[in-house]
């Protein structure tokens, strides 16, 4: 599905990601760690085209993501606010994303009752602009609205930072829930988390791939926690 070919990314004199080659199979749930500053949300957004690689390319269904389209209609995100429009209302948001998606109002209500639990109240008829809202109410309205489109591919960077432990594991819960064949690529400082909802983690450390575990969840937690305890 998404193919990485030495891909670099360099701010001044220093190297921030550097990539031989990294092939994600359709349907795969990724997960992808590293400490503060490992590459991680570079390689994310060069993954949606938000910035410009310096050598290399992403390809997401054999098509360069640079300079091209198609890949937009199959992909949902969310990485930060910036990807939400604080004058809205959670509602109007949502309506506003799905109508990109040919959805009507009541698509968009059906699509978004199986949130409710996560939602836990606070997001719908709230009558709160997205900006007055918590870190975390941000993140929930984000991870809908990244799905709103029903995505062959999602990329959510640290969907469980500033979620309350509720959130957490209603989170992990709708991840699980997810349609088998949806490629889902998640960022993540919380090893247990990634490691229960991810069958493969791949570890950057300055940029570079220094792990790449695959179908071993207890041993993925267990080799990461030991790598991390260095
Ligand atoms: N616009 C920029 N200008 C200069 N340096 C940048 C810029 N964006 C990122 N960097 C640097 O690139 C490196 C990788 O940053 P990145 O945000 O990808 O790391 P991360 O793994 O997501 O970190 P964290 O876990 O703290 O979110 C860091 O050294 C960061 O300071």
């Amino acid at each position: 599905m998404i193919q990485i070919e030495n891909l670099s990314k360099r701010y001044g004199q220093q190297v921030v990601l550097q990539l031989e080659h990294l092939d994600i199979p359709a349907g795969e749930r990724f997960g992808l760690v590293g400490n503060n500053g490992a590459g991680k949300t570079t390689l994310f957004s060069l993954l949606l085209d938000l910035i410009r690689a310096d050598t290399g390319e992403v390809r997401s269904k054999g098509e360069a993501v640079a300079g091209h389209d198609a890949w937009k209609a199959y992909t949902g995100a969310f990485i930060d606010d910036s990807f939400l429009i604080g004058h809205l209302t959670p509602e109007e948001y949502f309506h506003f994303v799905g109508e990109l998606y040919g959805m009507n109002a009541s698509d968009v209500s059906a699509f978004l009752a199986p949130f409710a639990e996560f939602f836990n109240g606070e997001i719908l008829d709230s009558g709160k602009y997205i900006r007055n809202m918590s870190k975390g109410n941000k993140k929930k309205v984000g991870i809908a609205a990244a799905l709103l489109g029903r995505p062959e591919v999602l990329i959510l960077d640290e969907p469980f930072a500033n979620l309350d432990p509720s959130s957490q594991i209603r989170l992990k819960q709708l991840i699980r829930n997810l349609p088998a064949g949806l490629t889902v690529l998640i960022s993540s400082h919380d090893l247990a988390h990634v490691t229960e909802v991810c069958e493969r983690i791949v570890l950057l450390e300055r940029g570079q791939v220094v792990r790449d575990i695959k179908d071993a969840p207890e041993r993925a937690l267990q080799e990461l926690e030991a790598y991390f305890a260095q």
